[in-house]
């Protein structure tokens, strides 16, 4: 998706930093002007130089001395409070687009890259910073430079600023013409280098599957064609700055032979005094640094357009799932559950449920089964708005789950996946993923009452044991009873498990059982059932076969049916 490319957008976070910005400036002007005054006390030299009086010049000197040190102070001053804007700027960004990243739907991560992310959050937040840093902190203060030292030459002498600036069209046509093609080239290479970082996160992710299948040449030639493909997107700008940097050079010497020569004609035309030109020439070495440091700027300044471009981007992706402005905290449930003719689709005309209609009661318990592909999972997702229908509504003790706040509504949804992440951090900090402050006290409850206090206590570290990632360490089983551990803590009226349909050994296999019992107990809960013991328990079965309930009751009532699950449960559980 291509959005408005400039750095208008980012207007509203500079506005926020104005104060700041104000300091650095009054920093930039006093930098300017004690530049001014330097160049004035350098045309006041060449007269106690020609005379040969080394007092005067010793006091010039030391007065020069006194400027130097002012204009070292406006600088750090201006240094000091334009990187802060700037930092602030890139933070409040940083902030804005995670925050709305959390916004966005599950089905905008399932097609999202995360190293992809994590680099537009990282490395081109970071670089849209630097520019801003350069821009108030070097581009302005250049381009004021650039305006304040030839007015102030041209009432110098202004055929000597003539044969000067002669050659500034010229220059300012190519500074645009790389920066174009610069900023294109750059464009290339950060969504390269993006594509890299998408590649190492998901191979780092998934390590375990590359080793399984021998698949490590295979990742090393995707990564390195991806590296290759990355080198040649970043050595077309190097080359292309190679290029720019002598032919500006050269045209720097032109403007500077130019001014020798017209300089040393007017001398000799007695049109000029030597102290003119020594403080003339001193202004025009002071137009260097500027000239090279605009041009430099200039081209970051398009290179950093493009990572703008790719963080400006993300903003403007839409959440699907939207709060109503109305919106109403969901007051705590009871647990009724209705699904009132509900259909849904991924891709418009593929629908994936259609028409379902069902009644739950609180505290029943509803196995989802079907075959793979038969619409389960979605099922259940739209519970907790992760979709919403397409047509029809869901109703929880009678209200509309549209019609209430996202938070309200999640808080009251225990969920229990197959396959548990744990997050970096301590168990005790897993247990309690998502609330900011918690009772050590609740989470030992509840890791007991999901049978995994004892196995947490014979850790050395017992609650504070560090988990990565992954969960490192942890079995599978011990993972899910921390699942449920999490759920039980949360202690939602409404539960939705998707049983795993891995293998555990029968110890195991009995502690996790027992712990989702308890779990369940007095809660409306939807299981994903992959187990015929989880089956048989449910108040009530719901069949489902392309997106649609065939059939639905208790187990021996659909054993009795012989229909699709009698046929079903020959298949999967006899
Ligand atoms: N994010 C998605 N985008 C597009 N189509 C999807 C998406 N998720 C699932 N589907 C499709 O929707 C249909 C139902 O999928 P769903 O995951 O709900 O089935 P399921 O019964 O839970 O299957 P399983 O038991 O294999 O998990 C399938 O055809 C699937 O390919």
């Amino acid at each position: 998706m291509k959005t408005r490319s400039n750095y208008w957008q980012l207007l509203p976070y500079i506005q926020l930093q104005w104060r700041t910005i104000i300091k650095g400036f009054i920093g930039i002007l006093g930098y300017v002007l004690a530049t001014l005054t330097l160049i004035n006390l350098a045309g006041k030299l060449a007269v106690p130089f020609g005379e040969g009086n080394v007092v005067a010049i010793a006091q010039l000197a030391g007065i020069c001395a006194v400027v130097f040190l002012v204009r070292g102070f406006f600088q750090s001053v201006q240094d000091i409070y334009m990187a802060q804007a700037a930092l602030r700027v890139a933070f409040n960004l940083r902030k804005q687009v995670y925050s709305h990243l959390q916004k966005l739907n599950l089905s905008y991560f399932e097609t999202a890259k995360a190293g992809d992310l994590s680099y537009r959050l990282t490395e081109d937040v970071d670089r849209v910073g630097e520019v801003v840093n350069k821009l108030f902190h070097d581009l302005v203060p250049c381009v004021l430079q650039l305006l304040a030292i030839p007015i102030y030459m041209i009432y110098l002498n202004w055929q000597l600023t003539l044969a000067t600036v002669i050659v500034a069209p010229l220059m300012g046509i190519l500074i645009g013409w790389f920066g174009e093609r610069l900023q294109k080239y750059s464009r290339r290479s950060q969504n390269r280098i993006s594509s890299l970082s998408a590649i190492l996160t998901e191979v780092f992710s998934g390590i375990r599957l590359v080793q399984a299948f021998a698949a490590e040449n295979y990742e090393i030639a995707r990564f390195s064609h991806e590296a290759e493909r990355s080198l040649k997107a970043k050595y077309s700008a190097e080359r292309l700055k190679a290029i720019q940097i002598p032919i500006v050079g050269f045209l720097e010497a032109v403007s500077a032979l130019s001014l020798l020569l017209v300089g040393g004609w007017q001398i000799s035309q007695r049109n000029l005094t030597v102290g003119e030109f020594f403080s003339y020439l001193t202004a025009a070495a002071l137009l260097i640094d500027p000239i090279g440091h605009t041009t430099n700027n200039y081209n970051e300044f398009k290179q950093g357009e493009a990572s703008v471009d790719r963080v400006f981007e993300l903003l403007a992706i839409e959440p699907t799932v939207l709060e109503k402005p109305n919106a109403i905290a969901l007051p705590p449930v009871q647990g009724k559950v209705e699904y009132d003719r509900v259909a849904f689709a991924y891709k418009p005309g593929e629908p994936v449920l259609k028409d379902i209609s069902l009644l739950v009661y609180p505290g029943q318990a509803i196995a989802l089964v079907g075959a793979s592909g038969a619409g389960k999972t979605t099922f259940v997702n739209l519970l907790p708005r992760f979709y919403d229908p397409v047509s029809g509504q869901i109703l929880i003790d009678g209200v509309d789950i549209r019609d209430v706040t996202l938070n309200s509504l999640r808080r009251q949804i225990g969920i229990v996946p197959q396959e548990t992440i744990m997050f970096s951090g301590t168990i005790a900090q897993n247990i309690a993923f998502g609330q900011e402050y918690f009772e050590m006290s609740a989470v030992m409850e509840a890791a007991k009452i999901a049978n995994a206090h004892n196995f947490i206590t014979q850790l050395p570290e017992g609650y504070d044991t560090w988990v990565g990632e992954r969960g490192m360490n942890l079995s599978g089983g011990q993972r899910q009873r921390i699942a449920i551990a999490r759920a039980v803590l949360l202690n939602p009226q409404i539960l939705i498990l998707d049983e795993a349909t891995s293998a555990l050994d029968s110890e195991s296999e009995a502690l996790v059982q027992e712990a989702l019992e308890r779990l369940m107990e007095s809660r409306t809960v939807f299981i994903i059932a992959h187990r015929l013991s989880t089956v048989k328990r449910c108040d009530r079965i719901l069949v489902l076969e392309q997106g649609q309930i065939v059939e639905s009751g208790t187990h021996e009532e659909l054993l009795a049916l012989h229909g699709r699950y009698a046929k079903f449960y020959a298949q999967q559980f006899s």
